[in-house]
């Protein structure tokens, strides 16, 4: 009778392995738009890659990974890479598992299926374990045999379907007392030659749910799971067996609804998608922080991975990211998921690209040029600073530098980020680095009296802040009263925070608050940026005033600013920059982090009421609380 090992005893160690982390590896696709598109995204080594800011294109974004895939990369470059290091694991009885994860239409099943051309993952993956448990170089193997048995299953709209047998619907997964999960009723072929592999994949792929969807025609509606199992038995005393998992899994693509075009069945069957990838986006970001708890229960797909991602399981993730702009966003959301560092950097990625005439081209057919070198290599022509010469600038461009370089930094600086606003803006024709000194003078003399007014303001605002925090004091003492921010709406064009006294002294109208000092404010004057105006007396229905007290009128275009700068945060802040929000904990500071990952970005911060537990009141008392810090600071 053979004996069941257990995962942690399958080396003879019978200690719980160490957790491991989810390696991550990034693939770009070539470009391929018909029409005319930009690049937003290329790589710098074989580990990062950089992509615009869009909040600022002074600067690009720089990602850091296990392993980076240009876009000339091989499917067998990937495969050795990435997948074939982890196979041996498996025959020592310890699960593995390989997903590809990104946008729609970026490559996933290229990457994991491929075409007979060119075999991606799962070809390679199967022919290879086969391959492995053929030769017996070790003798003391001899005493061991192997079989290798497969299951395909598609996980859509949060069922399990068996692939091998679509009769066999909704399987339900359960877990054995030894913490292996397993997919109840699930169909199991053995395999012992490649053409039996093929033989039943080929028509089960056939049953996988795709559709047409805007992005791409035969897009994957479902995650398709393919499971290798690799048993090994011992021919002798005491007869072990260990068992070792693959998961190979094509996810579905993550989607952005407003650019998929999705209705109907289809946009329900992406609600599931996003959900569960937002779910395993959780798992994989708790296993590699090493959080206690890991949600893995949260969805199907993850359940099903829980003994095989994360754990003593060897788990990698291939993000696939195409290059054009118009998948911007997704390919933003994908790097933020994957990534485990990003940083800003001051370097502009569309400038450098227009200014140096040498690399335009693969603006239009990145493919024809940048096949033809490294990312790494595309990378050092397109880093030069942009005050530096090459012998491919034009005249402008030398022109524009030279002018640049003969400027204060700190003035050029400014004049970077002034142009950026008036460019966004499309009030200027011509972009400030083009203009004559004349304008550009009288521009720089613009932007210096706007520094001015803000230094003004900000002044200003930290007299009137000692004098409310002095009066609060004050009043704390006195009064036992406190400021609470009143439910009014913050869409209105003034914000109110009436400033009002706790219902002890409901009998008592006498005012607690004085701002004496805010009383000689003119209210009328457009240049305040906070006003504190006496509460007006009004009679409520039931005949009774309301409380006496003060309230806080913030400036519209103030108050738009501060919607902007939230607005910012909550779409590029990291947890931490999240967690200096108001009201804004760790908790959600991640569920932010997860949103936008699944999402794209928020178009506007009442957005933040779509997301679980977060009312639409929370969402008002949110935006008050932050606003007002926003145009305080
Ligand atoms: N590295 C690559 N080289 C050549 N062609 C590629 C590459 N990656 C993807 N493609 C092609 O791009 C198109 C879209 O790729 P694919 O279907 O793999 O995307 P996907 O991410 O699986 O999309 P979905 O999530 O909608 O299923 C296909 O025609 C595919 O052949």
């Amino acid at each position: 009778m053979a004996k069941r090992v257990s995962i942690m005893d399958s080396h003879g160690v019978n200690k719980k392995p160490s957790p491991s982390r989810v390696r991550v590896a990034v693939r770009l696709r070539p470009y391929m738009e018909k029409g005319e598109d930009k690049v937003c995204v290329r790589g710098l080594d074989s580990q990062s890659l950089e992509i615009v800011n869009w909040r600022n294109q002074l600067e690009t974004m720089q990602y850091q990974f296990d392993a980076f895939y240009g876009d000339k990369a091989t499917q067998r470059e990937i495969y050795t890479g990435s997948v074939y290091p982890i196979l041996p694991h498996l025959l020592v009885g310890q699960n593995a598992s390989v997903f590809a994860y990104g946008p729609t239409g970026a490559g996933k099943t290229h990457t994991m299926l491929g075409n007979p051309n060119q075999p991606g993952v799962i070809p390679r993956a199967v022919r290879d374990l086969l391959q492995m448990t053929r030769t017996n170089d070790n003798p003391d193997e001899e005493q061991w045999s192997y079989s290798i048995t497969m299951s395909y299953v598609e996980i859509y709209q949060e069922k399990v379907m068996d692939l091998l047998e679509p009769k066999n619907k909704d399987l339900p997964i359960r877990e054995d007392k030894d913490h292996n999960i397993l997919i109840s009723g699930v169909t199991q072929k053995t395999i012992t030659t490649f053409s039996d592999f093929d033989e039943h994949f080929i028509p089960a792929s056939q049953n996988r749910t795709v559709a047409c969807t805007k992005l791409n025609d035969r897009s994957s509606r479902s995650h398709a799971v393919l499971l290798i199992k690799v048993q090994k038995n011992q021919q002798v005393p005491p007869f072990r067996q260990l068992t070792g998992k693959l998961y190979l899994i094509d996810l579905a693509g993550s989607e952005d609804n407003r650019r998929t075009g999705n209705q109907g069945i289809r946009l329900k069957e992406s609600g599931a998608i996003n959900s569960s990838l937002f779910t395993l986006s959780k798992v994989v970001d708790a296993l590699n922080q090493g959080l206690p708890r890991i949600p893995y229960r949260d969805s199907k797909l993850t359940r099903l991975l829980q003994d095989s991602l994360g754990g003593s399981a060897h788990s990698v993730m291939i993000t696939n990211i195409a290059p054009e702009q118009k998948y911007y966003f997704d390919t933003l959301t994908a790097l933020n998921f994957a990534a485990k560092s990003k940083q800003i950097i001051n370097k502009p990625f569309s400038q450098e690209t227009t200014q140096a005439p040498a690399v335009q081209p693969t603006m239009k057919r990145p493919r024809d040029d940048l096949e033809n070198s490294a990312p790494s290599q595309h990378f050092k022509k397109t880093k030069t600073e942009s005050t530096e010469e090459s012998p491919n600038m034009s005249k402008d461009t030398k022109k524009k530098n030279l002018q640049l370089s003969s400027l204060d930094p700190a003035v050029v600086e400014r004049l970077l980020k002034l142009d950026k606003i008036l460019t966004e803006r499309g009030k200027m024709e011509m972009q400030l680095l083009n203009t004559p000194k004349r304008e550009r003078m009288a521009l720089l003399k613009k932007l210096e009296e706007s520094q001015l007014e803000i230094e003004r303001l900000k002044e200003k605002q930290k007299e009137l802040e000692e004098k409310s925090l002095a009066a609060e004091a004050h009043f704390e003492r006195s009064s036992n009263s406190d400021f609470e921010l009143s439910n009014s709406s913050v869409s209105e064009s003034t914000f109110r925070a009436p400033l009002r006294t706790r219902a002890t002294s409901t009998a008592k109208t006498k005012k607690v608050l004085r701002v004496l000092p805010l009383q000689g404010l003119n209210q009328n004057t457009k240049e305040e940026g906070i006003i504190v105006v006496e509460k007006k007396t009004r009679k409520t229905h039931a005949g009774r005033e309301n409380e006496p007290g003060w309230e806080l009128n913030v400036r519209t275009d103030l108050l738009q600013n501060g919607r902007e700068k939230i607005l910012n945060l909550l779409n590029n802040g990291s947890i931490k920059e999240l967690k200096s929000l108001q009201k804004i904990g760790d908790k959600k500071a991640k569920l932010i982090v997860g949103w936008r990952e699944v999402n794209g970005p928020f178009k506007n911060v009442e957005d933040l009421g779509s997301m679980e537990g977060i009312s639409a009141k929370l969402v008002a008392s949110f935006l008050k609380a932050n606003i007002l810090s926003i145009v305080a600071s």
